[in-house]
């Protein structure tokens, strides 16, 4: 029997982000492996015309959850989704609510955080801020009361201090105190917030990081006599194994480039080809978040600890390798109407990357767009580029650097678990064969996150030779085109094109007398 499954037997767990990518696969693991939970609290808002519940059952009823209904038929019971916005005043949860969980709560998991990298003009920054770092220390004070609150698990990122190039187990200072800052946003006036917001963040890339980092200081300054643990994975990808290999259910990180290129919509990227792809899968992540939680619960370690699962340092994999082995999985598997043959080409030249905005990028959206014109549509291909060009050029910087995590705590606690418990919440990235993980997460994309069907296949492979035809034929055309106009206009294209179809002539001449002679 694992000792961590067992450990989270009848036990009240509380998670912020359940609703999120990793939110999900936490709660379907603890429910396949620890059926016997007392209960787990979500902290959920309305959203898009859903209530709660609503929100809560559709994630149950979705196919993540199927092996979960075999182990725990009861799950809609099991779980109690709780009204809350972490972006207002004690959450927004009602009294009763808030009493419940005080009083009950054993475990807390706070994955909840917005990852979005910034965008100025939707206030952004503040709402960063509001969720990553003020929310965090909200949380805190609640969980600082809560008499049976056995373990508080934050998650963080591995690229909250991707200011550095080696990065340590430790939570570093940051240059701004983080309550001078959430101070500060009450009064200062949205304009002011943007303008100093570049200056704040100094050599961090985005909002998001640099409020990470805020956020784990926060959690550093605020942890009274609390047991915390402090997580921090790369970048989250499909699952690998559990409970099947390549779930994906959102188009952040990786997931949006392999549509868009699968797509055939991103043909070329600023990226160097032998950085590392610090890709981690989710159910990793998840089995490190609960055998952390467990230790931190069991062993009360003396001070904060802080977890890096990432897989760079112990199994590499770089953006080349990434790159082709989905080029290969696309002409196994392609995707469904794509708008050109999917295609690749990594630079670490601005101006090649530009090149290649303009030519295969931007000039094929402007003439899908004359077309659509032409045809009565409304065009939208050069307004969806543009924002894509523009979500890439913000993950380049990850994609063209390699950074160092040290990862000892993540081997001591590894060396901690009973064999059982390394098989049932294996970690062990050591063993990740990186080929096939890339072929079941672009297949994880198609089916789980586009929702295509594999019957659709063929039709999709037929249309990708068309589209290779289209591809000759234009280029053929676009070819002759500018000889003849440079035929039209320069004496020496004339010299070259005389001498091209005299040799022509006198090759096919010679080849006609001597098969002549031969007779
Ligand atoms: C030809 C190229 C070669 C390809 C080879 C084959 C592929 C190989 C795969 C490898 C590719 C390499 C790329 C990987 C890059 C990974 C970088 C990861 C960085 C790690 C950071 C730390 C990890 C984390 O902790 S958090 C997870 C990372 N967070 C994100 O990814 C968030 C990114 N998104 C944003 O920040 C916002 O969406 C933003 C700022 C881009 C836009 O925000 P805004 O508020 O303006 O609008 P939205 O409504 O949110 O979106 C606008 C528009 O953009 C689309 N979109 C959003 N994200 C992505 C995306 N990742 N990829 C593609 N498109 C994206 C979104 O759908 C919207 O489009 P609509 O048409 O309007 O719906
Ligand atoms: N994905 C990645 O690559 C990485 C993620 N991480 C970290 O992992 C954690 C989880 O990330 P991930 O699951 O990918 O993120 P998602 O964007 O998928 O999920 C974010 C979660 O936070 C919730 N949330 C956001 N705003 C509020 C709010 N005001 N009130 C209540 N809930 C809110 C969302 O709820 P709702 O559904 O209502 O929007 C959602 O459940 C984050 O802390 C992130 O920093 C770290 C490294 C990499």
């Amino acid at each position: 029997m694992s000792t961590i499954a067992a450990f989270y037997g009848g036990k009240s767990i509380l998670i912020t982000g359940a609703t999120g990518f990793l939110g999900k696969v936490l709660m379907e693991k603890l429910f396949r492996t620890s059926p016997d939970l007392k209960v787990i609290y979500v902290l959920v808002r309305p959203k898009a015309g859903q209530t709660l519940q609503q929100r809560v059952f559709q994630i149950l009823d979705s196919k993540l959850f199927e092996k979960v209904k075999e182990v725990c038929p009861n799950v809609h019971e099991k779980i109690r989704a709780i009204y809350a916005d972490l972006n207002q005043n004690d959450f927004a949860i009602s009294k009763e609510d808030m009493q419940e969980l005080l009083s009950c709560t054993n475990i807390i998991f706070h994955c909840a955080a917005t990852v979005c990298f910034g965008n100025p003009q939707r206030n952004i920054p503040i709402h960063a801020v509001q969720l990553n770092v003020t929310a965090t220390q909200q949380l805190l004070l609640m969980a600082s009361q809560m008499p049976k609150l056995e373990a508080f698990i934050h998650i963080s990122t591995a690229y909250s201090n991707c200011n550095l190039k080696h990065i340590d187990e430790v939570i570093y200072p940051c240059p701004v105190e983080p309550k001078k800052i959430i101070d500060s946003l009450e009064w200062l006036d949205d304009a002011i917030i943007d303008e100093i917001t570049p200056k704040l963040i100094r050599d961090w890339p985005n909002i998001y990081t640099y409020t990470k980092a805020l956020g784990e200081m926060v959690v550093q300054q605020e942890s009274r006599n609390l047991n915390i643990a402090i997580i921090r994975p790369s970048i989250v990808g499909a699952t690998w194994q559990e409970p099947f290999p390549g779930w994906v259910d959102n188009i952040n990180g990786p997931n949006g480039i392999i549509i868009a290129t699968g797509k055939g919509f991103l043909r070329a990227i600023k990226a160097t080809p032998m950085a590392v792809a610090d890709v981690i899968p989710v159910d990793t992540v998840v089995n490190l978040m609960l055998a952390v939680g467990w230790y931190t619960a069991v062993h009360r370690p003396k001070s904060t600890l802080v977890y890096h699962i990432t897989s760079g340092n112990i199994n590499p994999c770089n953006w080349h390798k990434m790159g082709v082995q989905v080029l290969a999985t696309f002409e196994k598997i392609p995707f469904e109407r794509p708008f050109r043959r999917p295609n690749a080409n990594f630079t670490t030249n601005s101006f090649t990357s530009q090149y290649w905005n303009a030519v295969s990028h931007r000039a094929p959206a402007i003439i899908y767009d004359c077309y659509l014109r032409l045809t009565g549509r409304k065009p939208r291909m050069t307004k969806l580029m543009n924002r894509l060009l523009r979500t890439v050029s913000m993950l380049e910087y990850f994609i063209n650097r390699s950074w160092e995590w040290s990862t000892y705590n993540t081997e001591m606690l590894m060396s901690e678990l009973s064999p059982e418990d390394q098989r049932v919440f294996n970690f062990d990235v050591r063993q990740l064969n990186w080929l096939e993980y890339i072929e079941n997460y672009v297949l994880g994309v198609k089916k789980y996150l586009l929702k295509e069907d594999m019957a659709g296949i063929p039709e999709a492979k037929q249309r990708l030779k068309r589209l290779r035809n289209i591809h000759y034929l234009f280029n053929t055309a676009l070819f002759l085109i500018a000889w003849r106009l440079l035929i039209a206009r320069s004496q020496m294209a004339r010299n070259v094109w005389f001498f091209i179809v005299s040799f022509c002539y006198k090759f096919l001449s010679y080849f006609r007398a001597s098969s002549t002679l031969k007779v």
